[in-house]
Formats: C-alpha cells, structure tokens, sequence
C-alpha cells in the first residue's frame, strides 16, 4: 500500500439543497489512503453533508468527486452500488433492517461479499461481543436501546473489513467507556489498512487516536483551506 496515494479527492466541490444558499463550498481536500480522519465543526456546518458526498448518497451541486481514483460525480448509476460496497458507513439514525436480527444485521455485508452461510457464524459472534451484545443476537432492531442499535450498526460496517469506513457520530449514544470501546475498534481496521473518517463533537474521542488528522467544517467551508490538516489535542495519559 502507498502511504501517499489518495483515496478521496474533492475540487472545488459545493452542495446546494434546492434553490437556497451553498450549505458546502469550495471543498479542496484530499483524504490519504490509510489515514484516520476527524471530521469537526458546530452543528448544521455541514458534516453530515460531506459524508453524504462521500458514501453517494448525494452529487455535488459543483466540483469534482475522485474516490478510488475514479470520478463519481459523472459516474452511471448502475456502477454506485459496486462502488458502496467498498464502503463501511455507520449511519446518524443508524439505518438497520427491521425484520432482521441483530447477528443478521451484521452478517449482511459478509453475505453480500459472498461468504458461505457455515462461514458466517465465527466472525459475526466475535463482533457481537467485541460491541458487548453477545446476549442480543436474535434481538430485533426495535427491541434494542438506541446505544445497542448503534452498535449493531457499527458491527456491520466494520465486519468486512471495508476501504473506507464512514462513521456520523458514532459514540453519541453509548456511555464513554463503550465509546473507547468503538474508537479501538476503528483503531484496529485503521491499522489493518481501512482509511477511516469520523464525523464527531465528542472532544474525548479525538484525544484517542493522536496520529488522526482533523478536517474542521465552519458554514460549509474548511477552516484550514490550506489543506494542512491538524492533529488532534493530546488527551490526558491513562
Ligand atoms: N436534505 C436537506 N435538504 C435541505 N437542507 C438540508 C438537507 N440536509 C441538510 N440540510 C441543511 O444543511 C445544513 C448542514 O446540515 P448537516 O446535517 O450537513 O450539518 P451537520 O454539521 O452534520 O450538523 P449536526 O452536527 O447537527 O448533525 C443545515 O442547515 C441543514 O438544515
């Protein structure tokens, strides 16, 4: 893997919803293959708004899109989902399947990739108690607290182990042990080679991992235009 290549690259990008003003402007950032990445900024900046940019849930208004080298602003439709599933996204309101259970939940992107049902069982019971809800695999999404749902949520975007993991504050449910708890989880893909983006308030967090860089949103623009990302504060010792 080449330390330097890029595996997001924004020009230039603006995102406009309907006929008001820019809610995004003038993105020019590249995201390193293999970085852990802190998306930052007060609420309504706009986070949520570029990770929907970069799982393609939505095209910019303006500007170019690389990701995975490929330009995904103009890409045909029927190329997305071949494009998504290298990607990992834990969604804001989490986004699981209703009628499935919780270990179903987490298994779907291992049988979207393919792995035998006899195969299934060893990782997803791992991740289930790797988010503490080994006692929960046949619990359906509605029977879970918000925390647990959110942590099903994560499993399943971790599990297969994906390129890009996209996380919108992946923490704001769970107490803060459960959420170091998830930071080494991103941690450990992290150093497994996935590049990694988390969008968060939760000052805690970034303290967490020193060698992430930060992205700082302000009213849709980044504060450091430059491109000379931050590293995060340091954090007490433990
Ligand atoms: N689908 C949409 N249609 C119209 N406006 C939208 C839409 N989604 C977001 N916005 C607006 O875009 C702005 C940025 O919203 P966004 O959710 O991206 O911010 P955020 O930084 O993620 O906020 P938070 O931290 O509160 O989640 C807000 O003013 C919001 O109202």
């Amino acid at each position: 893997m080449s330390a330097t290549r890029s595996i997001v690259q924004f020009e230039n990008v603006g995102l406009r919803y309907g006929t008001g003003a820019e809610t995004l402007s003038d993105l020019t950032f590249a995201l390193r293959e293999g970085g852990f990445y802190f998306l930052t900024g007060p609420s309504g900046a706009g986070k949520t708004s570029l990770l929907k940019l970069l799982y393609m849930a939505q095209r910019p208004s303006r500007g170019l899109i690389r990701l995975f080298s490929e330009d995904i602003v103009t890409m045909p439709r029927d190329r997305l989902p071949g494009f998504r599933r290298r990607i990992g996204v834990v969604f804001q309101d989490f986004r699981l399947v209703r009628h499935l259970s919780a270990f179903d939940n987490i298994a779907l992107p291992l049988r979207v990739a393919g792995v035998e049902e006899g195969d299934l069982a060893t990782p997803v019971t791992e991740m289930l108690s790797w988010v503490g809800l080994g006692h929960r695999a046949s619990a359906r999404p509605a029977t879970l607290s918000g925390g647990e749902q959110q942590r099903v949520a994560i499993a399943r975007a971790v599990i297969a182990r994906p390129e890009l993991l996209i996380a919108d504050e992946p923490t704001g449910n769970v107490d803060p042990d459960m959420a170091k708890r998830l930071i080494h989880l991103f941690d450990a893909l992290n150093k497994l080679g996935t590049t990694v983006v988390v969008a968060t308030h939760d000052v805690h967090l970034l303290t967490r991992i020193p060698r992430a860089e930060m992205l700082r949103l302000d009213r849709g623009q980044l504060a450091d235009p430059t491109g000379a990302l931050r590293h995060p504060p340091k954090g007490p010792e433990e």
